[in-house]
């Protein structure tokens, strides 16, 4: 039998940066309780962030007994050392290939659930809002935390302020979920990609799959998509019509992505029933109510891809007074953006593939932004 630090070791956990006192007490706690595993919930990962008295006072750790399987860690904040490292191996020369996970495997999902992509962007053309997004990689784990089930990074750094490089890293983060379940989430790259070398160089950013559109590649698609699939790369091609869905079902693609963000939600429901022999059709974009997803879900897509939303759930907007006594208030926070919060992320996720019935709705993220308050409010939950 393994011992408990053998079983530490072989995972590669390690005591997050300026932890280790804390991570030794807990390693003897562990023994004292002769637990297999211990879980490091977001809770305290985040107090990591707040300063290390608040971390002392506060440190906790839960044990989970006989459970190697949910030796996990929550938040795993990357070390410094930890994060040289990856930005290395995501430079231009880096090879992520082997990180490739299945795509079409991780959105598809039995019909009546739908599986959620987020976006990774910092802007959007024509969006005031903007997001910092500090750390890739930590955003690339909370996300999977959150158990979203695809990542998609808009690789275009003039329109959506992100690159290959952080591609890459969102690539390199899901490799701490290895042997975890659920697994590494697959990364989408997203852009207008028409060259042949900009699928090479996404396969050796190991991207799962990449987003190719209907409008900007006509008649180059099917080539484009047979090598997609050459590389190892999911096709998944972008459509706004029904015509353009039959072009890319005939390219041989099996997801197929109805462009929800340039269509509005009321008429891309129209065309799922044109999705032909597609595995998932996925919904770019645009969705900005729990019940827009839901409604998605039972007119046939499996999947949604979410950005703003979600980003705004996850950060915040910059400078947004969130908490109780307004501005100058007692209880009064103003966003900075920079910080993930983990909990609005999570209950986001749990509310957009919620069980729920749009009969009984209207239960949309809006309505617990207490849009009335004098003080605007942004609840998420
Ligand atoms: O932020 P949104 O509306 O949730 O959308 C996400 C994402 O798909 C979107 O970033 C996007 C940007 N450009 C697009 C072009 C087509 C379809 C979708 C998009």
């Amino acid at each position: 039998m393994r011992t408990r630090r053998n079983l530490i070791e072989s995972r590669k956990v390690r005591p997050p940066d300026g932890m280790a006192a804390q991570w030794a007490l807990a390693m003897m706690a562990m023994a004292a309780m002769s637990a297999d595993a211990f879980l490091l919930t977001p809770h305290h990962a985040n107090f990591a962030q707040h300063g290390r008295s608040q971390l002392r006072r506060h440190f906790a750790v839960s044990f989970l007994t006989r459970c190697p399987m949910n030796l996990a860690m929550g938040a795993n904040r990357w070390t410094g050392d930890q994060v040289s490292k990856v930005e290395v191996a995501a430079g231009e020369e880096g090879d992520a290939s082997k990180l490739r996970v299945k795509f079409l495997k991780a959105i598809k999902k039995p019909a009546g659930s739908i599986s959620i992509m987020a976006a990774i962007k910092r802007k959007s053309p024509g969006s005031a809002k903007k997001f910092s997004i500090p750390s890739i990689m930590d955003f690339s784990q909370a996300l999977t935390n959150a158990k979203v089930n695809a990542i998609s990074v808009w690789v275009d750094e003039e329109m959506y302020g992100c690159t290959l490089s952080d591609l890459k890293k969102a690539v390199v983060a899901q490799q701490s979920f290895k042997g975890n379940f659920p697994g590494p989430c697959p990364v989408l790259a997203c852009g207008s990609f028409t060259k042949e070398e900009d699928i090479t160089k996404l396969s050796a950013a190991g991207a799962a799959g990449v987003l190719l559109s209907v409008a900007n590649l006509q008649e180059r698609l099917n080539g484009m998509v047979e090598l997609s699939k050459k590389e190892g790369l999911e096709p998944v091609v972008l459509c706004s019509s029904q015509e353009e869905l039959q072009a890319a079902e005939s390219s041989g693609a099996s997801v197929l992505a109805v462009d929800s963000k340039l269509l509005g939600i009321e008429e891309a429901l129209k065309l799922a029933e044109h999705k032909g022999k597609a595995e998932v059709v996925i919904a770019m974009g645009g969705v900005q109510e729990f019940q827009d997803a839901w409604r998605l879900r039972d007119a046939g897509f499996g999947c949604v891809s979410v950005g703003e939303e979600l980003l705004t759930a996850s950060f915040g907007l910059e400078g947004e007074v969130r908490q109780m006594g307004g501005k100058e208030g007692l209880g009064a926070a103003v966003v900075r953006g920079d910080v993930i919060r983990e909990n609005d992320l999570k209950a986001f996720v749990r509310g957009m593939t919620a069980k729920a019935s749009t009969k009984f709705g209207p239960s949309s993220l809006n309505s617990f932004r207490e849009a009335g308050a004098k003080f605007k409010r942004h609840y998420t939950v």
